[in-house]
């Protein structure tokens, strides 16, 4: 199936997406703020002063670049024009169209990227002032609209360029070690450009992709670069297996470094050591500062050695968060410490059981705790709470969402067993002419109206005590399923759909958010949460093409797929 846009939300056939031409504006609004110093505390911030003054000294902000998708490249030209920008000739793309072709297993001669260059007017002095603009151009029934829409929800290809003015082997390796030792980068490929006579290491950090760029050859650099990218997918069999065979142990050490609130110390002090970590969170200190080291083995904090600069001993190391590790911090947006908490706690107890899910396709949970997870947490209120914010911890994927979908003409839209609110309060927020109506177990319902009324949205909101078995409120314009069908059987969700279909008036829209089981052997999460839904909830996550099938049983379309961040995907169906 190809992604198609619902009825009323096709844009005009030569338009450059809002979506991209909001990238470009991004990448120019960057060039704009940035000289090199402040691009490098930016995207890298895991470095001290220090070794940021010292990267300063051999890196030049060269450029960003983004890959977008218009219908031609004149409709592109065409807008930056209206910006002030008049890229020079269009260049043939060899590395991004090789990377494309590989990750969507595409033929390269459906792929014509062209990279155009740009200056940017009002730069910012001491930086770049230069924008690099891949673009697929996608023609309307080109079939490239799922390479696009993949594209833009993972943006694999924007990143961050600085060329080294003074090249040589010694400080390119050096840089190469403190981005990735350092500043928690990975090494992510590179090579040597004949043409160009130049050198180009990729890294890959939690927030970006950084480009460095150095004239000449540098190949002991590189070749030590490259082992490093491959390192992953090298490793020998049994260093593997031994290396997923501790998995349990990752879990329990984030979970207790959750438990502790160990990123929330080292935010307010970065560089503690584990006496004074141990202090704080009244633990003992050398087994606090063993824990320390496993956690930055597995990149989620730094550790710096004491202040003598020889080693010292491991005692006097400070810790600091990485981008990762700071995602423990109880108060950051999206914070994952509830999943942390929730994967460490009951469902860990319960994934010990999972022999029995895998003997008798029963539930583990249900086996332990001797009821389905839904009646349990509602007789637990705290554990209630910390599913409903582990839920939301993973809101990540509802970003696009209220962009993807135009909800102009809409006037209520149902979110039907809608968690704690945190999708319909994003969808509310960005539509303010919108109503909404959330259908919860009776439990749920409080958490939803609190987080609603503190996301400001509560007074265009209707909360019902309901079950979606029984019935669905009908009146809506559109109807939300999210992360619900996986958690049911397949007689089950027909039985759910059938409700929803009862409630809606032909025409009208269904969005299914859901991670979907690849059709081939593409790495997803789905591959892992569908073992969850296995040993925990007795659901399963499916392919697009079950999705389909279950859709169709219960009078719906699938029209449209677009992907969601967090390897989610957003289904939309039309009541026939
Ligand atoms: C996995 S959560 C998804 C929540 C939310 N839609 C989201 O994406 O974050 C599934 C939700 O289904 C709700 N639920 C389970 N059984 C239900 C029922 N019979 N009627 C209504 N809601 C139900 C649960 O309370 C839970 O909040």
């Amino acid at each position: 199936m190809t992604t198609t846009a619902a009825p009323g939300t096709a844009l005009p056939a030569q338009a450059v997406a809002g979506a991209d031409l909001a990238r470009i504006d991004r990448a120019t609004a960057f060039v704009r703020a940035h000289d090199t110093r402040s691009a490098l505390a930016e995207l890298l911030p895991d470095l001290d002063d220090c070794e940021l003054t010292s990267l300063g000294r051999h890196l030049r902000l060269a450029h960003t670049a983004v890959l977008v998708f218009p219908p031609s490249l004149e409709a592109l030209r065409a807008e930056l024009a209206g910006r002030g920008m008049t890229p020079g000739e269009t260049v043939p793309s060899v590395v991004v169209r090789q990377r494309l072709a590989s990750r969507y297993r595409r033929p390269t001669a459906e792929l014509e990227v062209g990279i155009l260059h740009t200056r940017v007017p009002d730069a910012a002095a001491g930086g770049a002032d230069e924008v690099e603009i891949f673009a697929l151009p996608v023609p309307e029934h080109s079939g490239l609209a799922p390479v696009a829409d993949a594209e833009r929800a993972a943006d694999h290809e924007a990143h961050t360029a600085f060329d080294l003015p003074a090249p040589d082997d010694v400080v390119l390796a050096g840089l190469s070690a403190l981005l990735t030792d350092r500043a928690g980068a990975r090494a992510d490929g590179g090579g040597y450009n004949a043409h160009e006579n130049a050198t180009v290491l990729y890294f890959r950090t939690d927030r970006h992709r950084l480009e460095l760029y150095a004239a000449g050859q540098h190949a002991a650099a590189l070749s030590a670069h490259l082992r490093r990218s491959a390192a992953d997918t090298t490793a020998e069999p049994a260093d593997r297996l031994l290396r997923q065979l501790t998995g349990a142990w990752e879990t329990q050490a984030i979970a207790v470094a959750a438990e502790l609130r160990l990123a929330d110390l080292l935010d307010a002090h970065p560089g503690a050591t584990a006496a004074q970590l141990a202090t704080e969170t009244g633990t003992h200190a050398e087994s606090l500062g063993r824990l320390l080291r496993y956690l930055a083995s597995l990149g989620l904090l730094t550790r710096h050695d004491g202040d003598d600069g020889h080693g010292g001993d491991p005692g006097d190391a400070g810790y600091r968060l990485t981008a990762t590790g700071r995602l423990l911090h109880a108060d950051t947006p999206e914070s994952l410490r509830p999943l942390a908490l929730l994967y460490g706690g009951t469902f860990y107890q319960s994934f010990g059981h999972l022999r029995h899910a895998v003997r008798t396709g029963e539930e583990a949970f249900a086996e332990l705790f001797g009821e389905h997870h839904f009646p349990y947490f509602a007789r637990k209120p705290e554990s209630a709470d910390l599913f409903d914010r582990a839920m939301a911890a993973s809101a990540r994927m509802f970003g696009p969402v209220a962009e993807l979908v135009d909800f102009s003409a809409a006037e209520l839209v149902v979110d039907v067993a809608g968690g704690n609110g945190t999708l319909l309060g994003r969808v509310l927020r960005a539509a303010p002419h919108l109503r909404g109506l959330l259908l919860e177990r009776p439990h749920a319902i409080e958490a939803a109206r609190t987080a609603l009324g503190a996301a400001g949205v509560a007074d265009r909101c209707a909360f019902v005590a309901g079950d979606f078995t029984a019935s669905v409120p009908a009146g809506g314009d559109v109807y939300i399923l999210s992360r619900v069908l996986h958690d049911w059987d397949d007689r089950r969700c027909a039985e759910i759909l059938g409700r929803v279909a009862d409630a809606m008036a032909p025409g009208s829209e269904l969005l299914v958010v859901e991670r979907l089981l690849p059709a081939d052997d593409s790495p997803s999460l789905a591959v892992a949460w569908d073992v969850h839904m296995l040993c925990n909830v007795g659901g399963r996550e499916r392919t697009e093409a079950h999705y389909a099938r279950l859709l169709a049983d219960a009078g719906f379309d699938l029209v449209a797929r677009h992907d969601l961040p967090l390897d989610g995907a957003l289904l939309r169906a039309r009541r026939r």
